[in-house]
């Protein structure tokens, strides 16, 4: 609802910028027509602002809300050729790039209500020159140069042409970089965390923005502190005057000493953003909650319209597989609501994270992940509350689970056997004849269990299929779970082009789990697509591929299935909109791996069952 918004916002050093919002969440804004107010002839055309460098954020009021001289005096683009060299060669599986000749962003109807006025963002603008004609008198100016001007300009932008696949492994390089004439001073802003020129994705291609945006998530250059920027009490020595919101974090800090809690809010929290935006100048408009946002897929989830091969839920169903009289155990061996009441899970997996000193997950007192905006901590199995893990905890207990020596495929295996045990109950019945079934293979151990589960139905004689992501460089598990179900008389595999045209009876969505960086690239998203085209009953696992976990963020190239069944306990991110019907599966892991983990993470007891139905 804020996109289309024109806003001022004040970044962590202190400069301050303006720009018009098309793309908000809990850890980032996305901004277009963006101008600094120390540099104000030099605009940018798409910029993204991470909330842990947001210092401060007003809504402009609607006089406000024109441009500044800067963006209306800018030229229409050119309508050829790049400032550094032809345009790269379109690369089959990249996004498709528009041509030189569109403007960078739609331009900005003329009326002040932006946000009902605003052109969607991955809709192909008309050519500016023309706009302007049709539209002599408005006070809004022809759209900004395009990447190429901008780049003469001395902007620190990236090229067109971004080697996706580099970009979510975080080594993104971009074909053309600034000369060192570009790298002024003025671009080069710790707070920036990318600037794109990026062309336009006409409208119609199967390709969300977001792919563009990750594809251009690259540090700046030379910027020092990206990473490992001053936590903001002691930005606040440095830049003494507080911010509404720096004043909000620290009310906010205050009151969580006084209830004895003693970790920080240390990063600007977009629900304060929200605060502000909704307090300061849009009337009558309610408090958001971050999930509402989050979700920026402009066609909803759809369950697929087959239902006929899934059995009703009954009643009972809903609440368990098992006979009520195990609800009765759990009371007498486990409290879970007043367990999981003195668990606090942020600290103690802060604890872990840095005793094990993993890498890829952000350090605790810089994280950029707002802990406060995760959509759910808990959910219910049998009436009783379960503790959800966001995808770093996940990491954590993969982490964990890899480093003992419990066999990897033990858990696969008891993974798989659980995701069956599912199956035969739901998706394929005795009344099936020839059920097809296609499983969906990522790289990762998510993929892995998706072969296992390939071989347990092939084993049953289901006409099984699979399709992997990719067929090299691959964990041992996945090479060894491969060479496994090939033994299996009727294994079959297909190509990724040759996968059935016709629906099928289910499809296994084994491609990507918690391990997701960034949108899916092809082919795995092409994989996605295909299943979500194909109409036959998704079964995703783990994760719906292409969710992010721990906040539940989808794009259109997210699977949307009709039911997910969460490894070892539901994960935050999770809802029945984004996952289907939700189920957990005991994979079998000792339990004593996971004690120092806190009480209140104890794995469910799962009685007679090993997958039971998750409610929200
Ligand atoms: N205790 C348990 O419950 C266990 C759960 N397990 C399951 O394993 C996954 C986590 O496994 P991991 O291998 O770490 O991750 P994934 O299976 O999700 O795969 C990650 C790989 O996917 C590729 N990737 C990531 N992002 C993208 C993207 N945007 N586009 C395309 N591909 C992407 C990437 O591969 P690269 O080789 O290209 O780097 C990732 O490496 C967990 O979720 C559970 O499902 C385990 O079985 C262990 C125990
Ligand atoms: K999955």
């Amino acid at each position: 609802m804020y996109e289309g918004t024109r806003v001022k916002l004040i970044v962590r050093n202190g400069r301050t910028l303006e720009g018009t919002i098309f793309f908000v969440d809990a850890q980032q804004i996305k901004l277009k027509q963006v101008v600094f107010h120390d540099t104000p002839q030099t605009p940018i055309s798409e910029l993204v602002v991470k909330s842990a460098d947001l210092k401060d954020l007003q809504v402009l009021p609607p006089e406000k809300q024109t441009l500044p001289a800067a963006v209306t005096s800018a030229k229409p683009p050119p309508t050829k050729a790049w400032a550094s060299g032809p345009p790269p060669a379109a690369d089959p599986s990249a996004i498709p790039a528009a041509s030189a000749s569109q403007p960078s962003f739609p331009p900005l109807a003329a009326n002040h209500n932006a946000q009902s006025h605003m052109a969607p963002v991955n809709h192909m603008p008309s050519p500016p020159v023309q706009m302007h004609q049709r539209n002599p008198g408005s006070q809004f100016p022809p759209p900004p140069p395009p990447s190429s001007m901008l780049m003469q300009q001395g902007g620190l932008l990236m090229s067109p042409s971004v080697d996706h696949r580099h970009v979510h492994n975080g080594h993104a390089q971009p074909v053309q970089t600034s000369s060192p004439q570009l790298s002024k001073a003025a671009f080069i802003d710790p707070a920036i965390v990318s600037m794109s020129s990026l062309p336009p994705i006409p409208s119609g291609l199967p390709v969300p923005l977001q792919s563009i945006l990750l594809a251009s998530n690259v540090p700046v250059p030379s910027s020092p502190v990206i990473h490992n920027a001053p936590n903001l009490e002691r930005q606040q020595e440095m830049n003494p005057p507080a911010t509404p919101t720096e004043k909000k974090v620290k009310e906010r800090n205050g009151e969580k000493e006084k209830n004895g809690d003693k970790s920080k809010i240390n990063y600007f929290n977009m629900n304060d953003v929200l605060d502000s935006i909704t307090s300061t100048y849009v009337p009558n408009t309610r408090h958001l909650d971050v999930g509402e946002i989050q979700i920026r897929n402009p066609s909803p989830v759809k369950r697929p319209a087959n239902s006929v091969n899934v059995k009703k839920v009954s009643k009972q169903d809903q609440s368990t597989f098992s006979e009520p009289a195990e609800a009765e155990e759990y009371n007498e061996d486990f409290d879970f609501v007043g367990n999981n009441a003195k668990f606090n899970k942020d600290k103690v997996f802060s604890q872990m994270l840095s005793e094990h000193n993993l890498s890829d997950v952000p350090d605790a007192e810089n994280a950029v992940v707002p802990i406060e905006s995760i959509p759910k901590t808990q959910f219910y199995v049998d009436g009783k509350v379960i503790s959800a893990v966001t995808s770093d905890q996940m990491k954590l207990i993969c982490h964990l689970s890899a480093q003992s020596t419990f066999s990897q495929n033990i858990i696969i295996e008891n993974a798989a056997r659980s995701i069956c045990e599912l199956i035969w109950r739901e998706y394929i019945t005795p009344d099936m004849t020839n059920p097809r079934v296609v499983v969906l293979v990522g790289v990762g151990q998510n993929g892995c269990v998706g072969l296992a589960v390939a071989r347990q139905l092939a084993n049953r004689n289901v006409n099984v299929i699979i399709t992997r992501s990719r067929a090299y460089q691959l964990p041992n598990e996945s090479v060894e779970q491969r060479k496994y179900y090939l033994e299996c008389k009727n294994a079959k595999e297909a190509q990724i082009g040759s996968l059935p045209v016709e629906k099928v009876d289910l499809i296994i969505d084994a491609l990507i789990g918690c391990g997701l960086r960034g949108t899916p690239l092809a082919p795995t998203s092409t994989l996605i697509q295909w299943a979500n085209a194909n109409g036959g009953t998704i079964l995703s696992v783990d994760v719906p591929s292409g969710m992010e976990a721990t906040t539940g963020a989808v794009t259109d190239l997210t699977v949307k299935p009709h039911a997910t069944v969460a490894l070892t306990l539901p994960k935050t991110g999770m809802n029945e909109e984004n996952s289907g019907v939700m189920y957990v599966c005991d994979v079998g892991l000792p339990n004593g791996l996971l004690s120092g983990l806190g009480d209140g993470l104890a794995f469910p007891l799962y009685g007679s069952s090993y997958i039971k139905r998750v409610t929200c």
